[in-house]
């Protein structure tokens, strides 16, 4: 192997030049509002000496364009989660965007399907990317051939589809600890993801049958991995969009208490009883039918509320006062609710979030407005994109949170998935509601919207038709109801007229390119060069 010969006054130069070029990169209009807890010097020195290009980048610019012209004008991109090419080449004639579900994916796209637990591995979701984005570099060339054979005048009435529309993808939590989520970024990118988004779910307890809420991590961990993503965007040197996803919204633990700022939001017993897993236990042995009713009577039992409601529910109207002034504004620590406690209320406080812990070490956890914005703040910065999962729309709370995050900051932008299972009637939409929800939501800088997992109710609803139809007619259906609509479409839509959506004068022109040597320039009549010309 040749030893570099480079002095190391050379290197010295190239390296220094690498780090005004970050700085310099970060300084652009699309970079400038992320705030990074490390330096460019940093970076330049986890770089690898071959500089590379990512189409992710230029897939980034587009969408982060897009969707500041919408957040400008108050409007929206709408799109749905798609696993399949063909799929996607049909989307890019109504969306701008495309969205790569890691619950479709779960179930679509591994080997072994299942509920959405994120239990797959961490390259499922980025292969998908993949996958739909060299479709789509393909439908580019073959759509861009096929017009270069045609005159100018023949080019006039010819579709011409945008096929490169930037896809945005689910990282979920990043799939482990830091390290995964720096690879996963790195397979996004290569891929070529415009923005991919991460959680603050805990891995591995992402459970939707049991009747709980969701876990999340400490608001540190959150954080740590938005900055390894971030981190890993910067060392490849991509413009790749970070979406910053909270999922406070419904959740019922958090994984642990190490991080001060979440205490106010942990809720313990506030009574002295038997902690919920000695109940638990005991309920097993005693051949209990029903531990979620245990467990529910026990919650009951042990009056679970934060130390603060706790505060309140002992303390006349005046101590309460003197709490919370003692307290004063900024990050408190139980440790300091506490003592502020001892000092303004003259009952004691009995308060143990030990007690409720769950048999995996979770907290209990309060969910809220305010604990979702507290997250989102501190996240945006290192993010694109901001998106306050729910599960249920709760029209309130969206204007609430979107109002509170764009008075620190006016520009931000923001995402919101229209989960399958929402009851919009029963949120309290009504159907003019349900109808202006998308524009309304734009009006609060709402400008990326997703209906993810559209191919669960979608695909299954139209194949199921489908599959009746052929059933019950068989191929005069199929001609009927299939064949002649899709024929009956615009010349060169994707309904099979000729030439078709295979692309089959891709290769018929690369057969000719190659035959030019044999048969010669100009014979064949076929030489694609000849039509061009
Ligand atoms: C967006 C999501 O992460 C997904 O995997 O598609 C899911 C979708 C859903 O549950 O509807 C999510 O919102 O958690």
């Amino acid at each position: 192997m040749p030893k570099i010969t480079q002095s190391l006054d050379a290197e010295q130069a190239e390296f220094d030049a690498k780090v005004k070029q970050i700085e310099e990169w970060w300084n652009t209009p699309r970079q400038a509002h992320i705030q990074r807890p490390y330096s460019a010097t940093r970076i330049a020195s986890l770089r690898g000496l071959l500089p590379q290009k990512y189409a992710s980048s230029d897939m980034a610019l587009k969408l982060w364009a897009q969707l500041n012209e919408h957040r400008a004008n108050g409007t929206h991109e709408m799109t749905f989660g798609v696993t399949d090419p063909i799929i996607a080449s049909q989307m890019a004639k109504y969306s701008q965007s495309l969205y790569v579900s890691g619950a479709l994916c779960g179930f679509s796209e591994v080997s072994e399907p299942g509920m959405d637990c994120c239990d797959y591995p961490l390259d499922t979701v980025p292969k998908v990317v993949d996958k739909i984005f060299k479709s789509q570099c393909w439908h580019s060339q073959r759509q861009n051939h096929y017009r270069m054979l045609q005159s100018k005048e023949a080019r006039a009435n010819l579709e011409n589809w945008d096929y490169l529309t930037p896809i945005v993808a689910d990282g979920d939590m990043g799939f482990g600890g830091l390290t995964s989520t720096v690879k996963m970024t790195k397979l996004f990118v290569e891929a070529g993801v415009a923005m991919f988004h991460l959680d603050d779910l805990a891995i591995g307890k992402k459970k939707f049958t049991v009747g709980q809420g969701r876990t999340v991590v400490p608001t540190s961990e959150y954080l740590d991995r938005l900055t390894a993503a971030r981190m890993q965007i910067d060392i490849m040197g991509a413009d790749t969009m970070l979406l910053c996803r909270c999922d406070v919204d419904h959740s019922e633990f958090i994984t642990d208490v190490i991080d001060v700022r979440d205490h106010k939001y942990v809720r313990g017993a506030t009574l002295p009883v038997k902690s919920l897993q000695e109940t638990l236990k005991e309920a097993v042995e005693a051949g209990s039918p029903n531990l979620l009713t245990v467990r529910a009577e026990w919650i009951a039992s042990a009056k679970l509320l934060t130390f603060d409601e706790a505060v309140q529910a002992i303390a006349t109207e005046a101590e309460y006062a003197a709490y919370t002034s003692k307290l004063g504004s900024g990050v408190k620590s139980i440790r300091e609710r506490r003592s502020a406690a001892k000092e303004t209320v003259s009952e004691e406080i009995f308060f143990d979030w030990d007690l409720p812990r769950s048999r995996e070490g979770q907290f209990f956890y309060k969910s809220c407005v305010s604990a979702i914005v507290e997250r989102a703040l501190l996240a945006a910065p290192l993010g694109d994109v901001t998106w306050a999962r729910m599960d249920m729309p709760n029209w309130k709370d969206i204007v609430s949170f979107h109002t509170q995050i764009r008075e620190v900051y006016p520009d931000r932008l923001f995402a919101f998935g229209y989960t399958g299972d929402y009851d919009y009637p029963k949120a309290g939409f009504s159907p003019e509601a349900i109808k202006s929800f998308p524009s309304d939501m734009a009006k609060l800088g709402v400008a990326w919207q997703v209906q993810p997992i559209w191919a669960l109710q979608g695909i299954n609803y139209q194949t199921e038709k489908f599959a009746k139809l052929w059933r019950e007619r068989g191929i005069e259906g199929y001609v009927e109801e299939i064949q002649k609509p899709a024929l009956a479409t615009k010349p060169l839509t994707d309904g099979f007229e000729k030439p078709s959506y295979s692309g089959s004068y891709l290769c018929d022109t690369f057969w000719d390119t190659v035959a030019v040597r044999d048969i010669g320039e100009g014979q064949g009549g076929k030489i694609s060069e000849k039509r061009i010309r």
